[in-house]
């Protein structure tokens, strides 16, 4: 069991009220799974990646992943389960603008030590994976919303992770470019790699060989408990989820991105120079 949720329980404090939003969640995911999780907007999708991602805690329950009891683990460490056991793909992709396809892919890389030669190697190959080596040297604004999300897969895949974690991954996307993402998915899954994904389009959660439905911070399993009244409200609140989706991301991207690369980077760049010199002294 590579995932393991027994009776989650999530509560927000606004404004010294508790808000209850997951309420008793077990899920269990195999190896090699892939399941896809739909559910209206505010029903508590996101609350429940962010703790099977390892970004939040819940207020109570259990959750091991791959048999470690991860509710145990300093920040420190679940930040190090991250790195290594997690891929993340979000919805609008979250590549670092002024970086290469190359480099973005590399970043992983780089928070995980690797030196540069191999992490240039190891970001060629990824990208190979997803077909677009061609594309290496390419800006984010030079690719299609397609290609971005394959560089997004590429860096989320760069560490060999077990789990691919997805928030609407072809939300940003047409339908073509969003199939030839479910077949990337696919291929994946065929690899080997544990798939969850959060969708609201009913289209692309049947690529998925499990579906659960959240509603109002409840789960259950597969399609029959999704009535055409839910179906209607998620679609409804489409927009409005896209909306917060991408702030929410954008928070999530701050907190595991942003201020880990600028640190990273420093010390890359003082790695990259004393790798520089002695490759001088070297030759
Ligand atoms: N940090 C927070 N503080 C207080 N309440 C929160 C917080 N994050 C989420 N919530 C509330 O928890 C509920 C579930 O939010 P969540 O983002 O998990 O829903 P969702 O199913 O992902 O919705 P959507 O599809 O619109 O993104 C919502 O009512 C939201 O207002």
């Amino acid at each position: 069991m590579i995932l393991d949720l027994r009776n989650i329980f999530k509560d927000y404090n606004q404004d010294k009220l508790v808000v209850p939003v997951l309420k008793d969640i077990s899920l269990q995911v195999e190896e090699g799974e892939y399941v896809a999780i739909m559910g209206p907007s505010g029903s508590g999708k996101t609350t429940l990646m962010n703790i099977i991602g390892c970004l939040d805690r819940p207020t109570s329950g259990e959750f091991y992943l791959a048999g470690t009891d991860v509710l145990k683990l300093k920040d420190r460490e679940l930040s190090d389960v991250r790195l290594n056991s997690i891929g993340f793909v979000f919805q609008s992709f979250h590549l670092m603008p002024r970086e290469s396809a190359l480099e973005n892919v590399s970043l992983p890389l780089s928070y995980a030590g690797i030196k540069k030669k191999e992490r240039k190697e190891r970001a060629l190959k990824a990208l190979a994976r997803v077909g677009l080596e061609e594309r290496a040297l390419f800006m984010p604004t030079q690719l299609s919303g397609g290609q971005k999300q394959r560089v997004a897969i590429a860096r989320a895949m760069v560490n060999n992770p077990k789990i691919l974690l997805a928030d609407e991954p072809t939300g940003a996307l047409d339908s073509k470019s969003g199939a030839q993402i479910m077949e990337l998915f696919q291929k994946l899954n065929d690899e080997g790699v544990t798939i969850v994904m959060i969708t609201h389009d009913k289209n692309i959660a049947a690529h998925a060989k499990q579906v659960y439905h959240i509603i109002d911070g409840e789960i259950s399993k597969d399609g029959n408990e999704q009535t055409d009244e839910n179906m209607e409200q998620t679609d409804e609140n489409m927009e409005q989820t896209k909306e917060k989706e991408i702030k929410t991301e954008k928070v999530t991207l701050e907190k595991k991105t942003v201020g880990e690369a600028e640190a990273e980077k420093k010390t890359d760049d003082q790695d990259d120079t004393i790798e520089e010199a002695s490759d001088e002294k070297e030759t």
